[in-house]
């Protein structure tokens, strides 16, 4: 799928990115629905985490636009990105982790209503409503009060989730958020993601071509701050292209 649908929440047209000239997106097109749970992979230095941070405003493009429901995000500031409904989780989890989890998840709802909306009980209400309704989701229902510095890795990364989930995003990108974890852990966060993907659109950057299976709606492959190939798991480990720069040859 390389031409624009309708209806697509992401739209990204001619998005290039040079570093001292050196092109780590190089002229990328690239769409997502809303519902859709998209895998990019590719070789190391293929530009995956850099396409993510061109969406997020934390590198700016040299080339190209990135519509977001209609909304130019090219010039627009990270926080701006975020409040449009953009979140994005790193790598290394950024939780506080003398925090409990219910507090690193109220710290993470959104204050957008204004201080004055916080000394109403209704707001308390819904926060704690809500706190519950994402500690559930991410397998921590039971930990709420648990120090999250005393979490296993995985349920750290699960934390990580359940704060971007506190701002309801309407799209979601995570870099490898697998990584480090057990095989039990790696199916919740499959069920997880597929769950969280009923609501909003995903991006998923992972090498774990086990874990891809097991969510990828599509999948992109990045080449060279290229598109190679895209489409549904099994065509893309079919093509020929893609075999060869996996390989090597
Ligand atoms: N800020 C930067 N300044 C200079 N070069 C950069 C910068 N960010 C990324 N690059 C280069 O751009 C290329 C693409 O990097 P990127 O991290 O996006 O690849 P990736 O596909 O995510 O790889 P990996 O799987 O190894 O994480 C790499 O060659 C990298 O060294």
């Amino acid at each position: 799928m390389n031409t624009p649908q309708e209806h697509m929440i992401l739209e990204v047209e001619g998005l290039s990115v040079s570093f001292d000239g050196f092109r780590a997106v190089d002229d990328l097109n690239f769409y997502v629905a809303p519902n859709e749970l998209r895998v990019v992979i590719g070789p190391n230095g293929a530009g995956k985490t850099t396409l993510l941070d061109l969406i997020c405003g934390k590198t700016r493009a040299t080339a190209g636009s990135i519509r977001f429901r209609d909304r130019e995000l090219t010039r627009m500031r990270e926080h701006e990105i975020v409040r449009l409904g953009v979140g994005r989780k790193f790598q290394n989890p950024s939780i506080y982790e003398n925090l409990s989890v219910a507090e690193n998840l109220e710290i993470s709802y959104p204050r957008s209503h204004g201080v004055f909306a916080s000394l109403f009980f209704k707001r308390d209400a819904k926060l704690r409503e809500r706190i519950d309704e994402v500690a559930e989701a991410i397998f921590l229902g039971d930990r709420l009060d648990a120090e999250a510095g005393a979490l296993s890795h995985g349920q750290k990364q699960w934390l990580e989730i359940g704060m971007l989930l506190m701002q309801e995003p309407e799209l979601m990108m995570l870099d490898e958020p697998v990584a480090g974890m057990s095989p039990r852990e790696r199916e919740q966060t499959a069920e997880l993601l597929n769950r969280i993907t009923r609501n909003r659109a995903v991006i998923v950057i992972e090498h774990d071509m086990e874990f891809v299976k097991n969510i990828a709606h599509r999948v992109t492959v990045l080449h060279q701050g290229r598109l190679l190939s895209e489409g549904s798991i099994e065509s893309v480990q079919r093509d020929e292209r893609v075999i060869e720069v996996y390989l090597g040859h």
